[in-house]
C-alpha cells in the first residue's frame, strides 16, 4: 500500500455541508491529487418515484412517477455514511441526497435493524437547492463530449490499471463467465497486461502516468497466481474504455469476500458497484455481529414498521423474505452482504473510490413481483416461504456458501413461478448493466477533465454470481427507455385489489371475533358471564345472613357484616301461586294461627285500577327472605326484577347503611315511602310490633286476600 493509501484514514473528510462551498478547483484536488485523500463516494444508480436532483432544482416535481426517471442525468449522491460518500440511480420518492444518513436513519425508527435495511426513511425537510447543485458539482465533472466517446476498445488491447503496490507489474487478467450465452470475446478472455495497451488506455483520458509500467514479466507461478484476478471476476469494456470488473459473489461466501478484496486492491478502481439500493444501504452501515444479532430479533415492531411503510400484502412479502434471509442467517451462523461490506471498506482505501448503490430499489422489484403473480400464485409462494423454515442439512450450507442465495431459492422456484425469475433476475440484470455503464461513463468522464489522475479508471461491480451473465450480456446495450420500463410499478390488478381487500376484511373479522370472544371473556361483558357487573340479582342471598329472635314478631333475620346502601340483600323467594291457591293457602294459616308468608305483589299500569298480581309464597319453598319482618320504618327496599322470565322476582337492597347485626326489614306494604296510615281494607288487623315512630299500628294486608 502506497503512503496515501496509508494515510487515507487520518485525512478530513468532506461532509455534505461543506460541500455546498467546494469549488470546482478543490473537486480536483479530491479526485486528481493522492495526496488530498476524501475516502471514497458511494453513489446510487436508479430514480424512481420522481427522484432527480436536477429535476428538483427546476422545481419539476410534479412528473409522473413512469416519467421521472431520469438514468441520463448520471449518479446520483446519497448520504454520506462514516466518511465514505454513497450515490444511486435509483432512490425512494422522499430521498433526499442531502440529508445526514446517520440523522436520518435515527428518526426512522427502526435505524439500528440491518436486516430491515429498507426502512431507511430519509428525511426530506431539509431539501435545498444549494446543497444538491453542490452535491452534484462535487460529484460531476462536466466532460468534454468531443473526446473518448466513440472509441471501443476490444477486450484484448485493454488492460486493467496497474496496481499502487506493484506499479511495474505484469497483470495477467483472466476473464471468465459461466454463461454459455456470454459474448465470444467475453468468455475464457486472458490478457496480458502490457505497458503499451495500459498506455493507449492511459493516452485516452490524457492521463499523466506517474507510475512507471513495466513489461517484465514474474516467471514465478506462485508470484503470478497471485497476481492474477479471481476466476469469479469477468471483464467488460465501456464504450469509453473503461474496463469493468464484475466480481460474482455468494451471499455467504467468506471466499467471495477475499475476491472482492483482491479485485479492489489490484484495479483501484473510481467507482465500485454494489448490487444493492438505498433501502438496503444498513448492510454497509452495521457490521456482521450486530447483523446477526438482529438476525434473532424479527420483533413485531420491525412487522410493524414494514407493514406501514410497504403496505399490507408488499410488507407482508418483504417480511417473508426478510425472515427467510434471518432464518439462513441464523443457521449459517453468518450475515449475508459481506462482499459488500468488504467491498465498502476496501473502496476506502483507495483515494477519490467512489461506492455507487446499482440495484433496483428493493420496493420496486417487490411490486412488480406481485403485479407478476396470479392470486393463486401469490397464495403459494407465501405458503412456500413459510414452509421452507426447516433446519439446514451441512450440504445446504456449503451450498448457499457457493452460489447466490436469491439464485438458489429463485431457482427452486422458476418452475412453479416463472415471472418470478424475470422480475428479479432479469430485469435487475438489466438495471445492473445500466448501473455499470453510468459508472463507467463518470469514471470516464472524471479521468478526461482531471489532468492529475495517474491511473486509467477503472469501475468494480460486485454482484451476485447468477447477475454476472446477465450483466455481460446486457453491458452496453442497455438504453435509458429499456431501464424506464423495468422501473415503473405497474397500476394494481383487480386480483390484487381483491387480495388486498380480502386481507383487510379478515383482519378486521378477525379483530371484530377477538373483541367478541376475549374480551368478553376477560372482564365478563357482553357475554354476561359469572362475573357480570349486571347480575346484582342472580348470584345468591349475601353472605353473612342470620336468623334472629325478633321477639313478638317471631324469628327475624341479620347480617353480621355491614350492609352498604344499596346492597343486594337477598330475594324473597318462594312459590309463585294463583289467586285462588293464594286465598286458599291464606285462610288456612290464619285459621291455624300460623304466620302468613304470602307476598301479594300488585304491579300498576298507568293508573291505579290497572294492576296485575302475583303472589308468591315461600311457606313450603322459599330461603332466607321469609324471615325477614315487616317494619313501618325498614331499612330494605322490595323490588321486583324480572331475569329472563315475565315472572318477576322479590328483590331486597339495602336502603341505607345498615350496621352489623341489625335485624333487617321491609314494608309488606311495598311502599317506597313509608305510608302516612293503612286505607280502608288494606289490614287484616294484625297488630304491628316494629316499635318505628311512624309505626301505623297494623301490619300492611292486600285484600285480595281475604
Ligand atoms: C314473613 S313472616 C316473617 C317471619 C316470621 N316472624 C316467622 O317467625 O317466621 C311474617 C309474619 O311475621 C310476623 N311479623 C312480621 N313482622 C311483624 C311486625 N312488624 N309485627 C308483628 N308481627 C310481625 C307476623 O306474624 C307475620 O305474619
Amino acid at each position: 500500500m502506497d503512503k496515501a493509501d496509508e494515510s487515507s484514514d487520518v485525512m478530513p473528510v468532506t461532509s455534505l455541508d461543506d460541500e455546498q462551498q467546494t469549488t470546482q478547483s478543490t473537486q480536483r484536488e479530491e479526485y486528481g491529487s493522492p495526496n488530498n485523500l476524501i475516502s471514497g463516494l458511494i453513489q446510487v444508480s436508479h430514480a424512481t418515484d420522481g427522484y432527480s436532483p436536477a429535476r428538483q432544482l427546476e422545481s419539476s416535481l410534479n412528473e409522473s412517477v413512469n416519467d421521472s426517471y431520469a438514468p441520463s442525468e448520471g449518479l446520483m449522491k446519497v448520504p454520506q455514511l462514516e466518511s465514505t460518500r454513497i450515490s444511486t440511480t435509483c432512490a425512494p420518492e422522499d430521498f433526499d441526497p442531502g440529508a445526514d444518513l446517520s440523522k436520518v436513519q435515527s428518526e426512522s425508527g427502526d435505524s439500528q435493524n440491518p436486516l430491515n435495511a429498507g426502512f431507511v426513511k430519509p428525511d426530506n425537510t431539509n431539501q435545498s437547492s444549494s446543497k444538491l447543485t453542490s452535491s452534484e458539482n462535487s460529484v460531476f465533472v462536466e466532460s468534454d463530449s468531443e473526446t473518448g466517446q466513440s472509441q471501443q476498445l476490444e477486450s484484448e488491447d485493454n488492460i486493467p490499471a496497474a496496481t499502487a503496490e506493484d506499479p511495474n507489474m505484469d497483470l495477467n487478467v483472466s476473464v471468465t463467465s459461466e454463461n454459455e450465452d456470454l459474448c465470444e470475446e467475453e468468455k475464457n478472455t486472458s490478457v496480458s497486461a502490457t505497458a503499451s495497451n495500459q498506455a493507449q488506455q492511459a493516452d485516452q483520458f490524457n492521463i499523466q502516468q506517474g507510475v512507471n509500467l513495466s513489461e517484465t514479466t514474474n516467471s514465478d507461478p506462485e508470484v503470478e497466481q497471485l497476481m492474477k484476478l479471481p476466476e469469479t471476476v469477468t471483464q467488460l469494456t465501456s464504450k469509453d474504455g473503461v474496463k469493468v470488473f464484475l466480481v460474482g459473489t455468494a451471499h455467504f461466501s467468506q471466499e467471495s469476500q477475499e475476491d472482492v478484496a483482491k479485485t479492489i486492491l489490484m484495479t483501484r478502481p473510481r467507482v465500485v458497484v454494489v448490487e444493492l439500493c438505498v433501502s438496503r444501504l444498513n448492510i454497509l452501515r452495521f457490521d456482521e455481529k450486530t447483523i446477526l444479532e438482529e438476525a434473532k430479533n424479527l420483533n413485531m415492531e420491525k412487522v410493524r414498521s414494514t407493514i406501514k411503510q410497504y403496505g399490507a400484502v408488499q410488507g407482508a412479502l418483504y417480511l417473508l423474505f426478510l425472515s427467510t434471509s434471518a432464518h439462513l442467517t441464523r443457521q449459517l451462523g453468518m450475515a449475508p452482504g459481506g462482499e459488500f461490506r468488504r467491498a465498502y471498506h476496501e473502496a476506502r482505501n483507495v483515494p477519490g473510490c467512489r461506492i455507487h448503490l446499482g440495484d433496483r430499489p428493493i420496493h420496486v422489484t417487490l411490486h412488480r413481483a406481485l403485479a407478476a403473480l396470479s392470486l393463486w400464485q401469490k397464495a403459494k409462494l407465501v405458503w412456500h416461504l413459510l414452509l421452507s423454515r426447516g433446519p439446514i442439512s451441512a450440504e445446504e450450507v456449503e451450498r448457499c456458501k457457493q452460489k447466490d442465495l436469491l439464485e438458489e431459492m429463485l431457482e427452486e422456484m422458476t418452475g412453479e413461478f416463472p415471472p418470478l425469475s424475470r422480475v428479479f433476475v432479469q430485469e435487475r440484470d438489466l438495471c445492473l448493466a445500466h448501473s455499470m455503464q453510468l459508472a463507467a461513463a463518470d469514471a470516464a468522464k472524471e479521468a478526461r477533465s482531471n489532468t492529475q489522475l495517474t491511473e486509467p479508471p477503472t469501475v468494480v461491480g460486485v454482484v451476485g454470481i447468477g447477475h454476472v451473465a446477465g450483466i455481460s450480456r446486457y453491458f452496453e446495450k442497455v438504453s435509458e427507455s429499456d431501464v424506464k420500463k423495468v422501473m415503473s410499478v405497474p397500476p394494481q390488478t383487480a386480483a390484487s385489489r381483491f387480495l388486498v381487500v380480502s386481507l383487510k376484511l379478515s383482519l378486521a373479522c378477525l379483530v371484530g371475533y377477538g373483541c367478541y370472544k376475549v374480551i368478553p371473556k376477560t372482564l365478563g361483558y357482553f357475554q354476561c358471564g359469572a362475573q357480570c357487573a349486571n347480575r346484582l340479582v342472580q348470584k345468591g342471598p349475601h353472605s353473612g345472613l342470620q336468623l334472629m329472635d325478633a321477639g313478638p314478631k317471631g324469628t327475624g333475620l341479620r347480617c353480621d357484616v355491614q350492609l352498604a346502601r344499596g346492597t343486594f340483600v337477598c330475594e324473597y323467594a318462594g312459590e309463585v301461586i294463583g289467586a285462588e291457591e293464594a286465598r286458599r293457602r291464606y285462610g288456612a294459616q290464619k285459621e291455624s294461627g300460623r304466620p302468613n308468608y304470602i307476598f301479594a305483589l300488585r304491579e300498576h299500569f298507568g293508573t291505579d285500577d290497572a294492576s296485575v298480581l302475583t303472589y308468591i309464597d315461600p311457606t313450603y319453598i322459599g330461603n332466607v327472605g321469609r324471615y325477614i319482618n315487616h317494619s313501618c320504618d325498614p331499612n330494605l327496599l322490595i323490588v321486583p326484577v324480572r331475569t329472563d322470565t315475565a315472572v318477576p322476582k322479590l328483590c331486597l337492597f339495602a336502603r341505607r347503611n345498615i350496621p352489623a347485626g341489625a335485624e333487617l326489614t321491609f314494608d309488606y306494604g311495598g311502599g317506597v315511602e313509608p305510608l302516612q296510615g293503612v286505607p280502608d281494607g288494606w289490614s287484616d288487623g294484625t297488630a304491628c310490633r316494629c316499635n318505628s315512630s311512624v309505626c301505623r299500628r297494623v301490619l300492611p294486608f292486600d285484600y285480595s286476600l281475604g
